[in-house]
């Protein structure tokens, strides 16, 4: 089964890829990382995010990069998020997650793009989103406790600008796939969350067996 889980920022689309990855025990790739492995190449490297090219030269990162905790930083996902609306970039890195996602047994993606361009033929797909300030607030608390020291106020502006960059973008966009279920989890507790998440994924892949 291919479980497509897409969302904007913060929005806890991470979290529940995670947990569906664990009730259905199947692997998880979480797609934003290889933009942030680009995005950290490019600084590490001192080249031009807004240029393309200096941006595909860092999409042959080294793979360890991957396991980086500073992939995690704001900075880096705001320039991850310059790096990927680079065409050339998006197009260096399609054939990884495809395959990843069509590997034997199914896996579970989560990104911007997975239900729309990744995997269209997933078997389950979930739109998961919140509100700006509530996705602030959560990501702010996740920062502060990781000893980031960043305002509130930042973390919003920097998430809008974020949404802005990602849903404008000329190439795959953020956008909802037409039959992607949506999940608002403003006002849901994560476990309340993933237990909605698990309910539309086995509704989803029911129907498309043609069980009732
Ligand atoms: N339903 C929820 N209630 C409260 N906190 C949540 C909920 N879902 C996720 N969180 C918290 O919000 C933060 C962002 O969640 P998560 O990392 O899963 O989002 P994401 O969409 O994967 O983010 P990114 O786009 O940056 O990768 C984390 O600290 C997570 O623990
Ligand atoms: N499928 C994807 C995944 C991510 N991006 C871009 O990377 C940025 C960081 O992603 P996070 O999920 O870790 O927040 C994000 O802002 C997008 O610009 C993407 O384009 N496609």
């Amino acid at each position: 089964m291919i479980i497509a889980v897409d969302g904007p920022a913060a929005s806890g689309k991470g979290t529940i890829a995670r947990a569906l990855a664990r009730h259905f025990n199947l692997p998880h790739l979480d797609t934003g990382l290889l933009y942030r492995a680009v995005a950290h190449t490019v600084r590490r490297l001192e080249l031009d995010p807004t240029k393309e090219a200096d941006a595909v030269a860092a999409c042959d990162f080294d793979e360890l990069t991957l396991a980086d905790p500073g992939l995690r930083d704001d900075e880096v996902g705001q320039m991850a998020s310059v790096v990927s609306a680079h065409p050339l970039v998006r197009a260096a890195l399609l054939a990884r997650q495809k395959r990843f996602a069509h590997q034997p047994g199914g896996a579970v993606l989560d990104g911007r793009d997975i239900g729309t361009v990744i995997a269209p033929d997933a078997d389950a797909k979930l739109f998961v989103k919140a509100t700006a300030p509530v996705r602030a607030r959560r990501r702010h608390n996740e920062l502060l406790s990781r000893g980031k020291a960043i305002t509130y106020e930042q973390v919003l502006a920097d998430i809008r600008d974020r949404d802005a960059r990602d849903s404008h973008r000329s190439t795959a966009p953020l956008a909802q796939a037409a039959d992607a279920a949506p999940l608002d989890t403003s006002n849901l507790s994560i476990e309340a969350a993933v237990e909605r998440a698990i309910s539309l994924v086995e509704g989803q892949a029911r129907g498309k067996r043609g069980v009732a």
